[in-house]
């Protein structure tokens, strides 16, 4: 019996028994039972910047303009922004290419009113049109894409935001100075260590990422962003290996 069988609290445990040979991590139907466990246990920051999202789209959102949610997992941010928008001639798209994310993503945004349309769609983020945006999410997204296929895929999104407009991005970074990536990976896994993750969750964990979540670092970000045309961009948000940018056009 697996333990997720016994689990009525989604309580993340996917790593919690010795696995002989650890898979490459997927958005697969168990991950998405326990999810918002895994995200808020495992992200340094992760509420604060879903809150933030809202805020943001509280200033940045026009009237009959589309609000983009790029790797929208369950919709965390798409319901920040929903609460934030306060215009009514506006649509959110929120993006998945997982299945099983979509699917339960559907049913959380139907289960809260809200006056914004949503449009929930199970689509690769790289082959979706972005038109018309006056913000553009990718909370935690780009460090699944390709590295090879990152500059194209941000050029598409500047691009597709109205001047003005704004595009925030989050990610897991790396520094390339082994001192400090050491140091930031150690806090981060003490982080959830604290956060009741036992050293073999940790560990396993850390194994089946490795091969599917490739992190730049902050420099290639900012330059990345210069590149693809936006006018203003700064990190608003560190917290170990975890940072968050603004990127405004
Ligand atoms: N090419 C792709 N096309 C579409 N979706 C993709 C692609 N690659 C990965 N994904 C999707 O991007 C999401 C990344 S999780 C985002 C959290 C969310 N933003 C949140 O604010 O809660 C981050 C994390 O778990 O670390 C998953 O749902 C993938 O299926
Ligand atoms: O758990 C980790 O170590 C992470 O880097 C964050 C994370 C959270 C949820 C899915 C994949 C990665």
């Amino acid at each position: 019996m697996h333990p997720s069988d016994t689990n009525v609290s989604n309580t993340d445990l996917i790593y919690s028994n010795p696995q002989a040979q650890v898979k490459d991590f997927a958005f697969d139907a168990q991950v998405v039972e326990v999810f918002p466990d895994m995200i808020t246990r495992s992200v340094p920051g992760y509420n604060t910047i879903i809150d933030t999202i809202g805020r943001l789209s509280q200033r940045f959102v026009k009237p009959n303009t589309l609000v983009y949610d790029l790797g929208c997992s369950l919709g965390a941010a798409t319901l920040a922004m929903r609460k934030g928008i306060n215009n009514q001639q506006c649509k959110i798209i929120a993006v998945d290419n997982s299945s099983a994310m979509v699917e339960r993503c559907k049913m959380h945004i139907n289960a809260f009113k809200g006056k914004t349309d949503v449009d929930v769609i199970e689509a690769n983020i790289q082959d979706v049109t972005i038109e018309n945006a006056s913000m553009v999410v990718l909370n935690f997204t780009l460090q699944f894409i390709d590295k090879q296929d990152r500059q194209a895929l941000i050029n598409k999104i500047a691009q597709g935001i109205n001047p003005g407009g704004i595009l925030v991005i989050s990610e897991k970074v790396s520094y390339g100075d082994t001192v400090i990536d050491e140091h930031l990976i150690d806090l981060h896994h003490d982080f959830k260590r604290a956060n009741g993750y036992s050293e073999l969750e940790v560990a396993q964990k850390r194994t089946a990422l490795e091969n599917v979540m490739r992190t730049d670092s902050v420099e290639q970000h900012i330059q990345r962003l210069t590149e693809a045309g936006f006018s203003h961009v700064s990190p608003w948000f560190q917290c170990f290996n975890f940072i968050s940018f603004i990127a405004i056009k």
